[in-house]
């Protein structure tokens, strides 16, 4: 199977509607022009993931724009897409970094509330709830299983993936530069433990003064990197094959010596 990365860049010059809509045709031309069974969008790129100010303002419920814009996408594009995650506005409850993945025919198959929330004392962790429940989804022949961002440094969440049948996890991200050696070693380190594809989608740009790291990453179930980024916006495209996770599982089989559970 194949999957395109959008690492997208996320100016404050252009207007969220813009980018939505601009997004789309990138989503739309996958299917045709490279092959991709699966298109990866990052975290929160309507907004900006630094851009706190404008959560409240620009929160939208499930069903909301975005949905509307990438759920038509991946029907036109008939691709199972998971569009990076936007700021969920619940009717009963808090905001939520909401992960969607959209089916082949349009409809929202899944939904991942992400479950660390960054900023420790502002930001996201104030602002929003945390999310309790671990998702997985399987499309075109793999397992995946979710997360968004700071949750790469928490291990036992990919463990609990893995429990779960997860032989990739996707992982959309708005991770800034300063910290990009970390991302890259964590994506790294969570395909090594978990023998799994890693799928890590991050943006370009600076946004609300925060420089992002760009650098998305596909690596495979032996650590190796199949695809990585540069800075500017740029679309990975990687071949993936689920027969790579079972022969790495029986060759070097580390998980059925896991001792505390
Ligand atoms: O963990 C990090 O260094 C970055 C995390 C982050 O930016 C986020 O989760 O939005």
């Amino acid at each position: 199977m194949r999957a395109s990365l959008i690492q997208i860049a996320v100016d404050p010059d252009e207007s969220v509607n813009s980018r939505r809509q601009r997004v789309a045709l990138l989503v739309r031309e996958q299917r045709e022009q490279r092959g991709a069974d699966l298109v990866v969008l990052p975290e929160l790129w309507p907004t900006g993931a630094f851009a706190y100010e404008s959560f409240v303002e620009e929160a939208e419920p499930l069903e909301g724009p975005t949905y509307d814009v990438m759920s038509k996408a991946a029907a036109d594009a008939g691709v199972w897409l998971h569009a990076g995650s936007i700021v969920e506005r619940d009717p009963e409850g808090p905001l939520y970094n909401t992960s969607l993945v959209f089916a082949p025919d349009g409809e929202l198959v899944r939904t991942y509330r992400k479950i660390h929330r960054f900023g420790f004392d502002k930001g996201e962790a104030v602002m929003m709830g945390a999310g309790e429940e671990l998702v997985t989804v399987a499309a075109a022949g793999l397992t995946f299983g979710l997360g968004t961002c700071y949750d790469l440094r928490f291990p036992e969440l990919f463990r609990g993936l893995v429990d779960a049948g997860a032989q990739a996890f996707v992982v959309p991200a708005g991770w800034p530069a300063r910290r990009r050696e970390h991302w890259t070693l964590l994506a790294r380190a969570r395909a090594v433990e978990n023998q799994a594809y890693v799928l890590a989608c991050g943006t370009a740009g600076t946004h609300a003064g925060v420089e992002q790291a760009g650098h998305s990453i596909v690596v495979d179930p032996w650590g190796e990197v199949l695809a990585e980024a540069g800075v500017a916006e740029e679309t990975l495209v990687v071949d993936l094959d689920p027969a790579k996770v079972a022969s790495t599982r029986e060759q070097f089989p580390a998980l059925k010596d896991r001792r505390l559970r």
